[in-house]
Protein backbone atom coordinates (compact mmCIF):
# COMPACT_ATOMS: atom_id res chain seq x y z
CA UNK A 1 0.00 0.00 0.00
CA UNK A 2 1.32 3.46 -0.82
CA UNK A 3 0.12 6.80 0.10
CA UNK A 4 2.31 10.13 0.35
CA UNK A 5 5.30 8.59 -0.59
CA UNK A 6 4.86 6.19 2.62
CA UNK A 7 5.07 2.68 1.58
CA UNK A 8 2.96 0.51 4.05
CA UNK A 9 4.02 -3.34 3.61
CA UNK A 10 1.55 -5.16 1.51
CA UNK A 11 -0.77 -7.00 4.28
CA UNK A 12 -0.97 -10.56 2.74
CA UNK A 13 0.87 -12.90 4.81
CA UNK A 14 2.93 -10.12 6.93
CA UNK A 15 3.23 -11.52 9.86
CA UNK A 16 4.62 -9.27 12.30
CA UNK A 17 7.33 -10.23 14.52
CA UNK A 18 9.72 -8.66 17.29
CA UNK A 19 12.89 -7.77 15.95
CA UNK A 20 15.47 -9.60 17.41
CA UNK A 21 17.62 -6.25 19.17
CA UNK A 22 13.85 -5.71 20.67
CA UNK A 23 13.66 -9.26 22.43
CA UNK A 24 16.35 -9.55 24.97
CA UNK A 25 15.29 -6.29 26.84
CA UNK A 26 11.33 -6.47 26.28
CA UNK A 27 11.24 -10.29 27.44
CA UNK A 28 14.21 -10.63 29.62
CA UNK A 29 13.44 -13.27 32.48
CA UNK A 30 14.38 -17.33 32.79
CA UNK A 31 11.36 -19.82 32.14
CA UNK A 32 9.44 -20.56 34.65
CA UNK A 33 11.05 -22.92 37.56
CA UNK A 34 10.33 -26.39 37.15
CA UNK A 35 9.38 -26.82 40.48
CA UNK A 36 6.67 -24.11 40.60
CA UNK A 37 3.81 -24.67 43.14
CA UNK A 38 1.06 -26.79 42.44
CA UNK A 39 -2.26 -24.62 42.04
CA UNK A 40 -3.84 -27.21 45.22
CA UNK A 41 -1.29 -25.83 47.70
CA UNK A 42 -1.92 -22.15 46.45
CA UNK A 43 -5.85 -22.88 47.41
CA UNK A 44 -5.04 -25.33 50.55
CA UNK A 45 -2.89 -22.49 51.92
CA UNK A 46 -5.99 -19.63 50.77
CA UNK A 47 -8.70 -21.69 52.54
CA UNK A 48 -6.41 -22.28 56.10
CA UNK A 49 -6.81 -18.37 56.64
CA UNK A 50 -9.81 -17.25 57.98
CA UNK A 51 -12.74 -15.29 56.80
CA UNK A 52 -11.88 -11.73 58.59
CA UNK A 53 -8.04 -11.83 57.50
CA UNK A 54 -8.98 -12.66 53.71
CA UNK A 55 -11.64 -9.97 53.76
CA UNK A 56 -9.05 -7.19 55.98
CA UNK A 57 -5.93 -8.27 52.92
CA UNK A 58 -8.23 -7.46 50.30
CA UNK A 59 -10.14 -3.97 51.50
CA UNK A 60 -7.78 -1.57 49.97
CA UNK A 61 -8.15 -3.51 46.52
CA UNK A 62 -12.21 -2.63 47.12
CA UNK A 63 -11.89 1.18 46.47
CA UNK A 64 -10.18 0.59 43.28
CA UNK A 65 -12.29 -2.06 41.53
CA UNK A 66 -15.25 0.62 42.74
CA UNK A 67 -13.28 3.19 40.19
CA UNK A 68 -13.40 0.39 37.71
CA UNK A 69 -17.46 0.85 36.95
CA UNK A 70 -18.91 4.35 36.18
CA UNK A 71 -21.89 3.75 38.36
CA UNK A 72 -19.60 2.76 41.11
CA UNK A 73 -17.58 5.35 41.02
CA UNK A 74 -20.27 7.91 41.11
CA UNK A 75 -21.94 5.90 43.91
CA UNK A 76 -18.83 6.34 46.13
CA UNK A 77 -18.67 10.45 45.01
CA UNK A 78 -22.11 9.92 46.42
CA UNK A 79 -21.23 8.33 49.60
CA UNK A 80 -17.74 11.07 49.78
CA UNK A 81 -20.30 13.82 49.80
CA UNK A 82 -21.52 13.05 52.76
CA UNK A 83 -18.25 13.34 54.72
CA UNK A 84 -16.59 16.42 52.52
CA UNK A 85 -18.89 18.73 50.49
CA UNK A 86 -16.74 20.38 48.82
CA UNK A 87 -14.87 16.87 47.52
CA UNK A 88 -18.62 16.49 46.06
CA UNK A 89 -18.50 19.63 44.44
CA UNK A 90 -15.28 19.09 42.81
CA UNK A 91 -16.60 15.97 41.49
CA UNK A 92 -19.73 17.03 40.17
CA UNK A 93 -18.11 19.88 37.62
CA UNK A 94 -15.50 17.43 36.48
CA UNK A 95 -17.35 16.12 33.96
CA UNK A 96 -17.66 19.75 32.47
CA UNK A 97 -13.94 20.18 32.84
CA UNK A 98 -13.47 16.78 31.25
CA UNK A 99 -15.21 17.26 28.17
CA UNK A 100 -13.76 20.96 27.81
CA UNK A 101 -10.73 18.82 28.19
CA UNK A 102 -11.53 15.98 25.56
CA UNK A 103 -13.86 17.32 23.36
CA UNK A 104 -15.50 14.84 21.45
CA UNK A 105 -13.84 13.90 18.44
CA UNK A 106 -17.19 14.01 16.50
CA UNK A 107 -17.98 17.55 17.16
CA UNK A 108 -14.03 18.36 16.52
CA UNK A 109 -13.77 16.24 13.20
CA UNK A 110 -12.33 18.88 11.50
CA UNK A 111 -9.50 19.40 14.11
CA UNK A 112 -8.47 15.89 14.08
CA UNK A 113 -8.33 15.33 10.44
CA UNK A 114 -6.63 18.67 9.82
CA UNK A 115 -3.30 16.98 11.84
CA UNK A 116 -2.92 14.38 9.25
CA UNK A 117 -2.45 16.82 6.67
CA UNK A 118 0.33 15.10 4.38
CA UNK A 119 0.89 12.14 6.84
CA UNK A 120 -0.52 8.53 6.45
CA UNK A 121 -3.24 7.94 9.05
CA UNK A 122 -2.64 4.47 10.92
CA UNK A 123 -6.17 3.21 12.70
CA UNK A 124 -5.58 1.28 16.17
CA UNK A 125 -8.83 0.32 17.46
CA UNK A 126 -9.68 -1.40 21.15
CA UNK A 127 -12.03 -4.13 21.10
CA UNK A 128 -14.52 -4.45 24.34
CA UNK A 129 -16.27 -1.37 25.16
CA UNK A 130 -14.71 0.43 21.67
CA UNK A 131 -15.83 -1.61 18.76
CA UNK A 132 -18.56 -3.79 21.33
CA UNK A 133 -21.08 -2.88 24.39
CA UNK A 134 -20.05 -3.63 27.32
CA UNK A 135 -22.06 -6.80 28.50
CA UNK A 136 -22.12 -8.90 31.48
CA UNK A 137 -21.02 -12.31 29.85
CA UNK A 138 -17.83 -11.93 28.20
CA UNK A 139 -18.75 -14.52 25.88
CA UNK A 140 -21.40 -12.49 24.25
CA UNK A 141 -19.70 -9.16 23.25
CA UNK A 142 -20.57 -9.39 19.82
CA UNK A 143 -19.67 -6.37 17.44
CA UNK A 144 -22.73 -5.28 14.89
CA UNK A 145 -22.46 -6.49 11.40
CA UNK A 146 -22.82 -2.16 10.99
CA UNK A 147 -20.10 -2.04 13.04
CA UNK A 148 -17.85 -4.55 11.21
CA UNK A 149 -18.69 -3.07 8.11
CA UNK A 150 -17.72 0.25 9.24
CA UNK A 151 -14.54 -1.49 10.31
CA UNK A 152 -13.93 -3.27 7.14
CA UNK A 153 -13.99 0.34 4.93
CA UNK A 154 -11.92 1.59 7.47
CA UNK A 155 -8.80 -1.28 7.00
CA UNK A 156 -9.00 -0.57 3.03
CA UNK A 157 -8.40 2.97 3.54
CA UNK A 158 -5.84 2.94 6.17
CA UNK A 159 -3.60 -0.02 8.15
CA UNK A 160 -6.06 -0.89 11.06
CA UNK A 161 -5.07 -2.77 13.90
CA UNK A 162 -7.21 -4.42 16.53
CA UNK A 163 -5.64 -3.97 20.10
CA UNK A 164 -7.25 -6.23 22.49
CA UNK A 165 -6.74 -7.15 25.91
CA UNK A 166 -8.13 -11.15 25.08
CA UNK A 167 -6.25 -13.95 23.29
CA UNK A 168 -5.54 -12.91 19.38
CA UNK A 169 -7.65 -16.03 18.24
CA UNK A 170 -10.84 -14.93 20.39
CA UNK A 171 -10.76 -11.12 19.72
CA UNK A 172 -10.08 -12.52 15.60
CA UNK A 173 -13.58 -14.80 16.06
CA UNK A 174 -15.57 -11.31 17.08
CA UNK A 175 -14.28 -9.23 14.68
CA UNK A 176 -13.98 -11.74 11.71
CA UNK A 177 -11.92 -9.34 9.34
CA UNK A 178 -8.51 -10.78 7.96
CA UNK A 179 -7.48 -7.62 6.72
CA UNK A 180 -6.62 -6.81 9.84
CA UNK A 181 -3.32 -6.77 12.32
CA UNK A 182 -4.61 -7.99 15.37
CA UNK A 183 -2.58 -7.02 18.96
CA UNK A 184 -4.34 -9.78 21.08
CA UNK A 185 -3.39 -10.45 25.05
CA UNK A 186 -2.24 -6.23 25.37
CA UNK A 187 -0.10 -6.68 22.70
CA UNK A 188 1.70 -9.80 24.00
CA UNK A 189 0.60 -11.49 20.58
CA UNK A 190 0.69 -9.52 17.43
CA UNK A 191 0.12 -10.68 13.53
CA UNK A 192 -0.38 -9.12 10.68
CA UNK A 193 -2.87 -9.42 7.87
CA UNK A 194 -2.23 -13.60 6.73
CA UNK A 195 -4.27 -16.40 5.36
CA UNK A 196 -2.23 -19.28 6.90
CA UNK A 197 -2.76 -19.00 10.55
CA UNK A 198 0.90 -19.47 12.78
CA UNK A 199 2.44 -18.20 15.65
CA UNK A 200 4.57 -14.84 15.60
CA UNK A 201 7.98 -14.23 16.49
CA UNK A 202 6.26 -11.69 19.32
CA UNK A 203 4.20 -14.55 21.28
CA UNK A 204 7.15 -16.95 21.18
CA UNK A 205 9.35 -14.75 24.31
CA UNK A 206 6.44 -14.42 25.64
CA UNK A 207 5.74 -18.17 25.25
CA UNK A 208 7.47 -19.03 28.17
CA UNK A 209 4.65 -17.46 30.65
CA UNK A 210 2.12 -20.24 29.43
CA UNK A 211 2.71 -22.47 31.72
CA UNK A 212 2.50 -20.31 35.17
CA UNK A 213 -0.65 -18.85 33.22
CA UNK A 214 -2.01 -22.12 32.84
CA UNK A 215 -1.60 -23.12 36.67
CA UNK A 216 -2.90 -19.67 37.84
CA UNK A 217 -5.65 -20.01 35.28
CA UNK A 218 -6.73 -23.34 36.79
CA UNK A 219 -6.36 -22.37 40.45
CA UNK A 220 -8.31 -19.59 39.82
CA UNK A 221 -11.25 -21.33 37.82
CA UNK A 222 -11.17 -24.10 40.62
CA UNK A 223 -10.91 -20.87 43.86
CA UNK A 224 -13.78 -18.46 42.32
CA UNK A 225 -16.36 -21.25 41.56
CA UNK A 226 -17.07 -20.25 45.56
CA UNK A 227 -18.31 -17.16 44.83
CA UNK A 228 -21.03 -16.55 42.36
CA UNK A 229 -21.00 -14.17 39.23
CA UNK A 230 -17.20 -14.86 39.30
CA UNK A 231 -15.97 -15.62 35.90
CA UNK A 232 -12.18 -16.18 34.64
CA UNK A 233 -11.15 -15.93 31.19
CA UNK A 234 -7.98 -17.38 29.74
CA UNK A 235 -6.36 -15.23 27.28
CA UNK A 236 -3.26 -17.08 26.68
CA UNK A 237 -0.74 -14.66 27.94
CA UNK A 238 -3.27 -13.38 31.06
CA UNK A 239 -5.98 -14.43 32.92
CA UNK A 240 -8.82 -12.27 33.31
CA UNK A 241 -10.82 -12.26 36.33
CA UNK A 242 -14.25 -10.85 36.14
CA UNK A 243 -16.39 -9.37 38.94
CA UNK A 244 -19.07 -7.36 36.92
CA UNK A 245 -21.51 -10.28 38.22
CA UNK A 246 -20.35 -10.83 41.37
CA UNK A 247 -21.97 -9.14 44.47
CA UNK A 248 -19.87 -6.14 45.90
CA UNK A 249 -19.80 -7.83 49.77
CA UNK A 250 -18.16 -10.93 48.38
CA UNK A 251 -15.46 -8.59 46.22
CA UNK A 252 -12.71 -8.44 48.77
CA UNK A 253 -12.24 -12.07 48.96
CA UNK A 254 -12.39 -12.24 45.40
CA UNK A 255 -9.69 -9.81 45.15
CA UNK A 256 -7.65 -11.27 47.88
CA UNK A 257 -8.08 -14.95 46.56
CA UNK A 258 -6.40 -13.25 43.24
CA UNK A 259 -3.75 -12.54 45.26
CA UNK A 260 -3.64 -15.10 47.51
CA UNK A 261 -2.54 -17.09 44.07
CA UNK A 262 -0.09 -14.69 42.80
CA UNK A 263 1.95 -14.34 45.57
CA UNK A 264 3.65 -17.58 44.32
CA UNK A 265 4.10 -16.06 40.89
CA UNK A 266 6.56 -13.26 41.59
CA UNK A 267 6.75 -13.09 37.33
CA UNK A 268 3.23 -12.06 37.11
CA UNK A 269 1.47 -8.92 38.25
CA UNK A 270 -2.08 -7.86 38.85
CA UNK A 271 -3.59 -4.83 37.17
CA UNK A 272 -7.47 -3.76 36.50
CA UNK A 273 -9.58 -2.78 33.68
CA UNK A 274 -13.80 -2.67 33.63
CA UNK A 275 -14.69 -4.62 36.31
CA UNK A 276 -12.07 -7.34 35.78
CA UNK A 277 -8.59 -7.94 36.72
CA UNK A 278 -6.08 -8.91 34.71
CA UNK A 279 -3.25 -11.24 35.57
CA UNK A 280 0.31 -10.22 33.36
CA UNK A 281 3.62 -11.40 33.17
CA UNK A 282 5.72 -8.55 34.15
CA UNK A 283 7.20 -7.55 31.17
CA UNK A 284 7.38 -4.14 30.07
CA UNK A 285 5.32 -4.86 27.05
CA UNK A 286 1.31 -3.25 27.31
CA UNK A 287 -1.05 -1.62 24.88
CA UNK A 288 1.45 1.58 24.23
CA UNK A 289 4.13 -0.99 23.03
CA UNK A 290 2.13 -3.09 20.92
CA UNK A 291 0.98 0.54 19.04
CA UNK A 292 4.56 1.85 18.88
CA UNK A 293 5.48 -1.97 17.48
CA UNK A 294 3.20 -2.23 14.98
CA UNK A 295 4.42 1.39 13.62
CA UNK A 296 7.89 -0.03 13.04
CA UNK A 297 6.61 -2.61 11.43
CA UNK A 298 4.66 -0.60 9.15
CA UNK A 299 7.63 1.02 8.61
CA UNK A 300 6.85 4.52 10.42
CA UNK A 301 9.78 4.36 12.95
CA UNK A 302 11.03 7.92 13.42
CA UNK A 303 8.62 8.62 10.77
CA UNK A 304 6.92 12.36 10.95
CA UNK A 305 4.25 11.58 8.13
CA UNK A 306 2.30 9.52 10.32
CA UNK A 307 -0.64 10.24 12.19
CA UNK A 308 -1.58 7.17 14.38
CA UNK A 309 -5.41 7.61 15.50
CA UNK A 310 -6.05 5.39 18.71
CA UNK A 311 -10.11 4.56 20.02
CA UNK A 312 -10.21 2.96 23.39
CA UNK A 313 -12.06 2.89 26.24
CA UNK A 314 -10.24 1.04 28.79
CA UNK A 315 -7.05 1.76 31.78
CA UNK A 316 -4.90 -0.49 29.65
CA UNK A 317 -5.57 2.21 26.57
CA UNK A 318 -3.89 4.66 29.04
CA UNK A 319 -0.16 2.89 28.03
CA UNK A 320 -1.51 3.41 24.29
CA UNK A 321 -2.79 7.31 24.81
CA UNK A 322 0.43 8.12 26.94
CA UNK A 323 2.94 7.02 24.06
CA UNK A 324 1.07 9.50 21.74
CA UNK A 325 1.83 12.07 24.34
CA UNK A 326 4.82 11.11 24.70
CA UNK A 327 5.82 11.03 21.08
CA UNK A 328 3.45 14.33 19.95
CA UNK A 329 1.99 12.74 17.46
CA UNK A 330 -1.80 11.20 17.18
CA UNK A 331 -5.16 11.59 18.29
CA UNK A 332 -6.11 9.59 21.35
CA UNK A 333 -9.58 8.94 21.91
CA UNK A 334 -11.19 7.91 24.73
CA UNK A 335 -14.33 5.91 24.82
CA UNK A 336 -16.37 7.31 27.88
CA UNK A 337 -19.59 8.96 28.99
CA UNK A 338 -18.32 9.17 32.38
CA UNK A 339 -15.36 11.38 33.00
CA UNK A 340 -11.95 9.78 33.50
CA UNK A 341 -8.33 10.35 34.10
CA UNK A 342 -7.33 10.40 30.58
CA UNK A 343 -3.98 10.94 28.47
CA UNK A 344 -6.60 10.50 25.38
CA UNK A 345 -7.00 14.42 23.57
CA UNK A 346 -10.86 13.45 22.72
CA UNK A 347 -13.59 11.52 23.34
CA UNK A 348 -16.36 9.79 22.34
CA UNK A 349 -19.60 8.77 24.39
CA UNK A 350 -20.22 4.95 23.65
CA UNK A 351 -19.61 1.91 20.52
CA UNK A 352 -22.11 4.18 18.49
CA UNK A 353 -20.06 7.45 18.59
CA UNK A 354 -17.54 5.30 17.36
CA UNK A 355 -18.97 3.81 14.37
CA UNK A 356 -20.28 7.33 13.60
CA UNK A 357 -16.50 8.49 13.51
CA UNK A 358 -14.99 5.92 11.60
CA UNK A 359 -17.60 6.18 8.79
CA UNK A 360 -16.69 9.82 8.38
CA UNK A 361 -13.14 9.28 8.31
CA UNK A 362 -14.02 7.02 5.61
CA UNK A 363 -15.78 9.52 3.82
CA UNK A 364 -13.36 12.10 4.64
CA UNK A 365 -10.77 10.12 2.97
CA UNK A 366 -12.58 9.39 0.14
CA UNK A 367 -13.85 12.54 -0.74
CA UNK A 368 -10.30 14.20 -0.15
CA UNK A 369 -8.85 11.58 -2.62
CA UNK A 370 -11.34 12.58 -4.96
CA UNK A 371 -10.52 16.27 -4.35
CA UNK A 372 -8.83 17.87 -6.85
CA UNK A 373 -4.96 18.75 -5.34
CA UNK A 374 -4.21 22.75 -6.29
O1 LIG B 1 -8.64 -4.61 25.56
P1 LIG B 1 -10.08 -4.97 25.40
O2 LIG B 1 -10.42 -5.49 24.05
O3 LIG B 1 -11.00 -3.87 25.83
O4 LIG B 1 -10.28 -6.20 26.43
C1 LIG B 1 -10.31 -5.95 27.84
C2 LIG B 1 -11.14 -7.02 28.50
O5 LIG B 1 -12.37 -7.03 27.77
C3 LIG B 1 -13.33 -8.01 28.13
O6 LIG B 1 -13.91 -7.68 29.35
C4 LIG B 1 -14.66 -6.48 29.29
O7 LIG B 1 -15.80 -6.69 28.42
C5 LIG B 1 -16.73 -7.70 28.86
C6 LIG B 1 -17.78 -7.86 27.79
O8 LIG B 1 -18.42 -6.66 27.50
C7 LIG B 1 -17.31 -7.30 30.22
O9 LIG B 1 -18.21 -8.27 30.69
C8 LIG B 1 -16.17 -7.08 31.23
O10 LIG B 1 -16.68 -6.58 32.45
C9 LIG B 1 -15.14 -6.09 30.68
O11 LIG B 1 -14.01 -6.00 31.54
C10 LIG B 1 -12.70 -9.38 28.12
O12 LIG B 1 -13.64 -10.33 28.57
C11 LIG B 1 -11.43 -9.42 28.96
O13 LIG B 1 -10.83 -10.69 28.86
C12 LIG B 1 -10.48 -8.37 28.41
O14 LIG B 1 -9.28 -8.39 29.16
Amino acid sequence: MTKQGVVVPAPAETAVSVPPNAAAPLFPYPPPRAAAPPGAAVRKKYLQMDAGARAAAGGWVVESMRASSPTHARAAAALAAGVDEERHAAWMVRPVFHFVEHPSALSKFDQVVAASKGKQIVVFLDYDGTLSPIVDDPDAAYMSDTMRRAVRSVGKHFPTAIVSGRCRDKVFEFVKLAELYYAGSHGMDIKGPAKASRHTKAAKPASQFLPMIEQVHDSLVEMTKAIPGAKVENNKFCVSVHFRCVDEKRWSELAEMVKSVLKEYPKLKLTQGRMVFEVRPTIKWDKGKALEFLLESLGFADCADVLPVYIGDDRTDEDAFKVLRRRGQGVGILVSKHPKDTSASYSLQEPAEVMEFLLRLVEWERLSKARPKW
